[in-house]
């Protein structure tokens, strides 16, 4: 913790939070990223001209500015920010960026408050159930801390205890941005093609879900059990009988935090191994036991002093229906096969992809990604790569990714990076070869065929169909050319159509202005008010002008149609 977190420097850093107070920080912030947006907009407001740069550098600036502001309005945001942090697809890249730096640095509390939730929360002051219980936490995070402790019975253990007062503030802060979600849903340019309303409700389910410890102990219980049979994976117990909504206690397994490298060297631990056993990890709760971490950031993953890996934090797990997995192979194929149609149909059975009307668009990005991008071999490819790509893809598109899917995609990027960091050699496709062709093959056993040539044989398959059969695949081409086409041609046609409605409707007004302007010159006239009457003469003559080159651009549309 460093001395510029002081607890006075944060306003929400208290038990009783002011509603009123959270409105007004809260909207100021919106209303001042509102603004700075929509100056961003505006050449005008760039000094000396508008040029990339300069519009790269307010993003930029604007970025961090955001994460220090989520940082300063409390543990709702800052979770609020991580969350964003995953979705490449929904915000620009110079944020997303910015929020994945955001960290809880945030102050503990006090000792007293620990007290007294214990208190509160397990009937009995701490001198009754602890032999002892350290007082300074061994880490502090936005939601909680955590505090190490031992057993009336001997065991070691760490206690992890809730913020006080996050319910309360999770409430107001919860309420505040619906408001702002159903603002910028009905926004002209921002709600168009954005659910902001969904990722609303998927943030609220997340968030609430964290604070619920119980759920966290039981996340926590069932990942033990699929890992049971593994003896180089170490998952903490819960002990229930000291465990509530608000205080989890684990057996205490300490470690040293995979992203420490040297430490890891230092206490004769192979870098090597523990890189392939964090992907082996990951792949076998993904694929085998359809139960993931989902936030498999280098703090909650660690490794013991006999080699095994731990994980701590249970607060975040997704889920992965059996189908799926298969699902995901095939989108794997379709990459390795350059077949966009193939990618984006198994995007959308994954529920990766939401349908709309006209998929063209999309299917022609997915193209082009795949031709442009996949010129390295298959095995070459980098994870974080592919879904730069796929969030490059999504991001400006009216469909975005379901949060299960940015958090596998996150997850197996965070194992990369720490893998490479661990072991510059390596390479996650590698590990992940195995896990894949059993699935491929159903667990029979593969023969002697690597992934890739499974890989190769499929593309090979493939490209003899297709010079045995040219005619067809040329007809199923022009086929799908000649759908999007369709879709196109219509809405260009409804699109004149209703211009021309439009101009018709404004036609008429001009008609019977002209008419109500000429009556009223006659009227003036004919009272002996001549000037007037010309005036009205003029704006009549005016609109007669209008009127006409109206009527010629009806024409034009006329012999359009
Ligand atoms: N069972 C345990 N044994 C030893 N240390 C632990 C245990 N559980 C947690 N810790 C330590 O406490 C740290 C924080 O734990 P955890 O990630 O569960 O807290 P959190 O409040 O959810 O934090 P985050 O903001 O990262 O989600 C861990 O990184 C680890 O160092």
């Amino acid at each position: 913790m460093g001395k510029q977190y002081s607890e006075k420097a944060y306003r929400w850093n208290q038990e009783n939070y002011s509603r009123q107070r959270r409105f007004i920080d809260i909207w100021r912030f919106v209303l001042t990223l509102i603004t700075g947006l929509w100056l961003d907009g505006k050449p005008w407001s760039y000094r000396g001209g508008y040029t990339e740069q300069k519009h790269a550098y307010r993003r930029k600036t604007q970025a961090i500015w955001i994460r220090d502001t989520f940082l300063d309005l409390g543990p709702t945001f800052i979770k609020v920010g991580q969350l964003f942090s995953t979705r490449a697809d929904i915000f620009p890249s110079e944020y997303v960026e910015e929020l994945s730096k955001l960290q809880d640095r945030v102050p503990a509390f006090s000792y007293e408050q620990v007290e007294q939730i214990i208190q509160e929360d397990l009937g009995k002051p701490i001198k009754e159930l602890f032999s002892a219980f350290d007082p300074i936490p061994l880490a502090a995070a936005s939601l909680g801390q955590v505090h190490k402790a031992q057993l009336r019975s001997g065991e070691e253990v760490a206690i992890k205890i809730q913020r006080p007062g996050l319910k309360k503030l999770f409430t107001i802060d919860l309420k505040i941005l619906k408001g702002i979600a159903y603002y910028f849903q009905n926004h002209p340019d921002w709600g168009r093609g954005r659910d902001w309303s969904g990722i609303y409700e998927e943030c609220c389910r997340i968030l609430w879900e964290e604070i619920d410890y119980l759920n966290e102990g039981r996340n926590a219980d069932t990942f033990r059990r699929n890992f049971r049979s593994y003896d180089w994976v170490k998952v903490p117990r819960v002990y229930w009988r000291y465990t509530s909504s608000r205080v989890l206690t684990l057996e205490f397994l300490p470690g040293i935090k995979i992203s420490s490298y040297e430490a890891l060297e230092a206490a004769g631990l192979d870098r090597k191994l523990i890189a392939r056993l964090g992907a082996e990890a990951y792949l076998q709760q993904l694929l085998n036991d359809g139960f993931f971490h989902a936030d498999p950031h280098p703090g909650n993953i660690a490794v013991s002093h006999q080699g095994s890996l731990i994980f701590y934090d249970f607060g975040m797990m997704g889920q992965i229906k059996a189908n799926v997995r298969e699902q995901l192979m095939e989108t794997l194929f379709g990459i390795a096969q350059k077949d966009g149609d193939r990618v984006v149909t198994s995007l959308i059975e994954l529920g990766a992809l939401s349908p709309v009307s006209d998929m063209g668009p999309v299917r022609r990005s997915v193209q082009y990604m795949l031709d442009n991008f996949m010129d390295k071999p298959f095995e070459d490819q980098s994870i974080t790569n592919i879904s730069d790509d796929l969030y490059e893809i999504a991001y400006g598109q009216p469909f975005r990714f379901p949060a299960t899917f940015t958090f596998v995609m996150r997850a197996f990027s965070t194992l990369e990076g720490v893998g490479k960091g661990l072991d510059p050699e390596f390479n996650f496709m590698e590990v992940a070869k195995p896990f894949a062709l059993e699935i491929m093959t159903n667990g029979n056993t593969p023969d002697n065929n690597s992934f890739i040539n499974e890989l190769g044989r499929q593309a090979a398959q493939m490209s003899s169909t297709a010079l045995g059969l040219p005619q067809r695949i040329e007809s199923t081409i022009e086929k799908l050319e000649r759908g999007d086409l369709r879709i196109r041609v219509r809405s260009i046609e409804s699109d004149r159509v209703l211009r021309r409605l439009s101009g018709i409707q404004l036609g008429t007004n001009y008609t019977l202005l002209i008419s109500a302007f000429t009556l009223s010159a006659t009227i003036l006239f004919v009272n002996g008010n001549v000037l007037l009457a010309l005036v009205v003469v003029l704006v009549a003559t005016v609109l007669g002008f209008a009127l006409i080159r109206l009527l010629r651009r009806l024409d034009r549309f006329d012999r359009m149609l």
